[in-house]
């Protein structure tokens, strides 16, 4: 077993560390306090309050309808429910584009209002100079590179990064490091390439659909429990199926309600 499990509480300083240790860091996505609650008993190293929520929670074709108070809502949910694992912020489309200093006052905002210890955003060298200015302020920033949801429109789609070289997305991933991020999130990259930004960079890479090489690896909440299927990435892999757990209980409380046989008298009220 992990010498982690003892850790009450994962701190930036612990993620960091268990890269050097070799100890993959295990990462999931969560939007409320029950299932907060669940994976943090699970043992989660990290929580994320993907704007993967506008998808799943919400059932918007992408992630770009998003608001900062949506993030807030859900993110203020989510640090109820945890004990033990370090909790991160997804800023949304839109409220970190217009200019630093509006981009500074949402991080900030979020930070404050939610309760979550470290902010996501997506970007490469183009949101380097911002993240230098987060991390001088206290703030701690995640970088994503790779498949950005929030480029849907401009990449055309979802698509695999790092197929035609590395040299654009290595390049990134130090600006990144340069800049002070505490880990980079990896999405939607070749294998190959993930495992050499990983062998570059010091902080600690963290995978989706990135392949087995990355320090650690994350998958949206619902994906992994079986509760979506609107769409299937093929780098997910479901470890329950809820749906059916769902569906099934749900068909017999019906037929129940139905035949009059609940509620009975152990879950009904009496005077005497
Ligand atoms: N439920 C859910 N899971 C996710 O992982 C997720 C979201 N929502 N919403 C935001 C983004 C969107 N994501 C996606 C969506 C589709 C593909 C996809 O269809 N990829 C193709 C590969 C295309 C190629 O080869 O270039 C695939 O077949 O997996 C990948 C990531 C990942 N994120
Ligand atoms: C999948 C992760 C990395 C994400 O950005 C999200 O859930 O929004
Ligand atoms: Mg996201």
């Amino acid at each position: 077993m992990s010498k982690y499990c003892e850790v009450k509480k994962i701190t930036v300083n612990h993620l960091k560390k268990m890269k050097k240790d070799g100890e993959k860091i295990a990462c999931l996505t969560a939007y409320d306090y029950t299932s907060a609650k669940l994976v943090d008993a699970a043992g989660v190293d990290l929580v994320l309050v993907g704007d993967s929520l506008g998808m799943v929670i919400n059932g918007y074709e992408n992630t770009l309808y998003v608001t900062l108070d949506e993030i807030i809502y859900h993110t203020k949910a989510v640090k109820r429910g945890l004990k033990r694992a370090f909790l991160v912020a997804d800023m949304p489309f839109g409220t970190y584009h217009i200019s630093e200093e509006e981009a500074i006052k949402n991080c900030v905002r979020v930070i404050k209002e939610s309760g979550a210890e470290a902010v996501k955003l997506e970007g490469g060298k183009n949101v380097a100079s911002l993240i230098k200015k987060l991390v001088d302020r206290g703030i701690n920033v995640m970088g994503h590179i790779g498949l950005m949801p929030q480029y849907v429109h401009s990449m055309g789609g979802y698509k695999i990064q790092g197929r035609e070289g590395d040299e654009r997305l290595i390049e990134d991933a130090l600006a990144l490091e340069e800049a002070g991020v505490f880990a980079i999130v990896l999405e939607g990259v070749v294998a190959e390439v993930s495992k050499k930004i990983t062998e570059t960079v010091k902080v600690p890479t963290i995978g989706i659909g990135a392949g087995k090489d990355c320090d650690g690896q994350i998958l949206v909440f619902h994906d992994v429990f079986g509760m979506f299927d609107d769409f299937v990435p093929k780098f997910v892999k479901r470890y329950a199926d809820v749906k059916s757990v769902i569906l099934d209980g749900g068909k017999k409380y019906i037929e129940e309600v139905k035949n009059g046989i609940f509620p009975s008298k152990e879950h009904s009220f009496f005077r005497g």
